[in-house]
Order: structure tokens, then sequence, then C-alpha cells
């Protein structure tokens, strides 16, 4: 067995769970990365393909995205296995739900492959949960596509920074569930064009643009991008290196990489996804002077919107928030990126580690 600590730095792991039970099928995995600020909000993931390293990473992303934008939660994160569109899906998110039930330092909201049903589910069975219906009295930010709003305010806030005019600017898009699809709306908003984009189906460009409307209206019906009539098909993975101005990966981790980041062709990068860049990529696209906004400035809308929800908030004091937070983040990354010559990861990861010290400072073995 390899060493069960091989994961724990200075800020955590705090708590790594293993969810079992062979009855209903469910084999999960929790991270609590670190509970300093407060109790930790984070996605469930459900994916046939997740793993332990993989949950640990999106968790500390949620601890690093909640003091960034100065929530009083920390970071986790979870994972089910399992394929989302299997059949009996509720049953194992309700057997995921009564599993954690113990595990009062983790908030579970959506993330790959869950949505606001699930959450219900999870609600129902705990009675803790976000991202809920608006009928359980929770702001459904899947649905009102709070992230892919928030992409937007990154966008506006980091042209000025990299020369571009989101105005007639070209977008190629990643993954068109929740973020995405959000994202391609918010932009197009400003006057972006979609010009490629990506699901799990195969990817689709088209140099004029593509029509969001079609397009969300196809994911509706559960179909894939690739069914748009008039559109030429790429390879799977062409998004990425389609001709653009703006690149949002709003799918899974890890697909800008040392192999491909020196053909990304966009001028700005909208980390959607968590955990889409590897380190090595980073630092070939901050050489060939691509900005990133990295993913836990860009994409925290929806803990935003969560932690408004937990709190009694109403959507228009969550898009409040997210407006606010985000233009002020994305702006102060940024400039400090661009003064100091840093890259704009290390800068954000600077601004919220200071912020993960000082609650961590008033912990009652702190110094100890
Ligand atoms: N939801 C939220 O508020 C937030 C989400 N995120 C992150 O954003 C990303 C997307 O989340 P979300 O939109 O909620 O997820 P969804 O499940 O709603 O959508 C994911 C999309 O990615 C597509 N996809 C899956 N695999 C691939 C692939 N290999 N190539 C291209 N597309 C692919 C899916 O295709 P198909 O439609 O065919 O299944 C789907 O369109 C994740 O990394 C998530 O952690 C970050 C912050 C908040
Ligand atoms: O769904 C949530 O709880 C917050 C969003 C999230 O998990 C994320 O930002 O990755």
């Amino acid at each position: 067995m390899t060493d069960p600590f091989a994961l724990a730095d200075g800020l955590g792991p705090e708590k790594i769970v293993h969810l079992h039970d062979a009855a209903v099928g469910l084999r999960a995995i929790v991270v609590i990365d670190n509970t300093a600020a407060g109790p930790s909000i984070g996605g469930v993931r459900m994916a046939d393909d997740a793993s332990l390293g993989e949950c640990a990473r999106l968790a500390r992303a949620m601890t690093f995205k909640n003091a960034a934008a100065g929530l009083p939660h920390g970071g986790g994160k979870s994972v089910i296995l399992g394929n989302p569109a299997m059949a009996g899906k509720e049953r194992l998110v309700r057997a995921f739900a009564r599993a954690i039930a113990e595990l009062g330092g983790y908030i579970p909201g959506p993330d790959m492959g869950t949505d606001e049903t699930a959450m219900a589910w999870v609600h129902d069975e705990i009675g803790r949960a976000v991202g809920l219906p608006r009928v359980l009295g929770g702001i459904p930010l899947d649905q009102i596509g709070i992230t892919g709003f928030g992409l937007g305010v990154a966008a506006d806030a980091a042209q000025a920074f990299c020369g571009l005019r989101l105005d007639g600017a070209s977008v190629a898009i990643q993954g068109f569930g929740s973020v995405g699809m959000n994202a391609a709306t918010a932009l197009a908003g400003m006057g972006a064009r979609l010009v490629a984009v990506s699901d799990s189906g195969g990817s689709i460009t088209h140099p004029k643009g593509l029509p969001i409307d079609d397009l969300i209206a196809l994911k509706r019906a559960s179909r894939s991008v690739t069914a748009l009539a008039g559109a030429t098909a790429l390879a799977g993975e062409a998004t990425i290196t389609a001709q653009c101005d703006i690149l949002v990966p709003a799918a899974r981790p890890d697909v800008i990489t040392q192999a491909n980041a020196r053909d990304v062709k966009a001028r700005l990068v909208l980390e959607g996804a968590n955990i889409p860049t590897s380190a090595a990529a980073e630092r070939i696209l901050h050489d060939r002077d691509v900005l990133v906004v990295p993913d836990f400035i860009a994409n925290a809308g929806g803990v935003i919107c969560a932690s408004v929800e937990y709190r009694g908030g109403t959507e228009s004091d969550a898009r409040a928030a997210v407006t606010e937070k985000i233009r002020a983040n994305t702006v102060e990354v940024l400039a400090r990126a661009r003064d100091t010559g840093a890259m704009p990861r290390e800068a954000a990861q600077a601004m919220a580690l200071a912020r993960i010290h000082e609650a961590m400072s008033y912990g009652r073995f702190t110094g100890a």
C-alpha cells in the first residue's frame, strides 16, 4: 500500500474518506482539504474515471477559491465513481448522501455529473447541500449559469490586460454543460463570437460563428453539439488549439498540457474548468504572452453563489456578490502579475495563501 499521507502538506487535507456500500454499488471519495475559515464547500463530481488524486487537487482548488473570494468556508470536494447517465443514479446519490451525514465539515454542491436535482436528493437525505432547486429555498446555481456569468465578468476585467476587445473577439469553448453554455451566452452578450465548441461527443467549428441558442437546444434535448447542421467537425480535443482569441476550457482537468500549450492560438485563457492546465503548460503559455485567468479566480461564481444561498441570500444578492468579487479579484491578480512579472496563478495563490494562513493562525494549535 502506498503512503496514506502522501498528499499531506502544510494546508491539508484534513480528512480523506473512502465510502463503499456494496449493496448499492457506491464507491466514492470525499476530501476535506482545509476548514480554517469555516466548513468546506465544494461540488460532488460523478464520473467513471475520477481518482483520489483528482479529488484532492480539486479540493485544494476549492481551498484557494473560497479564500480568494473571501468566503467563510474552507475547501473540499467529492467524487462518486459512476456514469452520470446511469440508471439508478438517484439510489447511488442518496446512498452517498447518507454516508456523508456525519461529515459536517463538508457542504456538498453540484459539479460535473450532478445538478440541482441531485442536490435535492442529498438535501432530502441529510438536510445539507447547496445549489438546491428554488422550491427548496435554494439558488439553482447550475440552472441559472452563475459560473458562466462570472466567467463573463472575468473576461470583461481581463480584456484590458491583454489588449483584447471582447466586442468582436472569437471564442472556443471545450465542454458545453452548465459552465460552457453560460459562458458562451455571457461572452456573446458582450459582442464575442463562438467559433468552436465541444462536448463528449466531439468538436465543431464555424469561423463565422455558431448559433448558441441552437446549441443549447441540442443539449437540452440530450444531444451532442456535433448534431448541429452546417458546422465542420473537428478532432476530439481540437477546441484547445482552435483559431480564436479566447479559449474557455469548461470540462475535464489536465486538458492544456506541455504537449499542446505551444499550439494554443488564444491570447486569453479563461479557466472555466477546475485544474484544466498543467503547471508546465501554464509556464509555456505565460512565456508566450498568453494571459491565463486561473480557475480559482475565474470560475468562483458557483461557490460565491452557494455561500450566499447557505446564508439565506437571494439570487440578486448572489449576482451582485459574483460581479463584485470576480471583477475585483481578476483586476487585483492581473495587476499584481503585470507589475511583478509573476504568473497570474502565482499572484492569485499568494493572495489566497495570506488569507488561509491568517485563518489558520486563529486555530488552537497554531505555533504550538
Ligand atoms: N457548475 C459549476 O458551477 C462549476 C463548475 N466548475 C467546473 O467546470 C467544469 C464543467 O462543469 P459543469 O459545466 O458544471 O459540468 P457539466 O456536467 O454541466 O458539463 C460538462 C461538459 O463537459 C463535456 N465534456 C466531458 N468530457 C469532455 C471531453 N473530453 N471533451 C469535451 N467536452 C467534454 C460534457 O459533454 P456532454 O454534454 O456530452 O456530457 C459537458 O458538455 C468542471 O471542471 C467543473 O468542476 C467550476 C466551478 C463551478
Ligand atoms: O457546487 C459548489 O458547491 C461550488 C462550486 C464548485 O464545486 C466549484 O467551484 O468547483
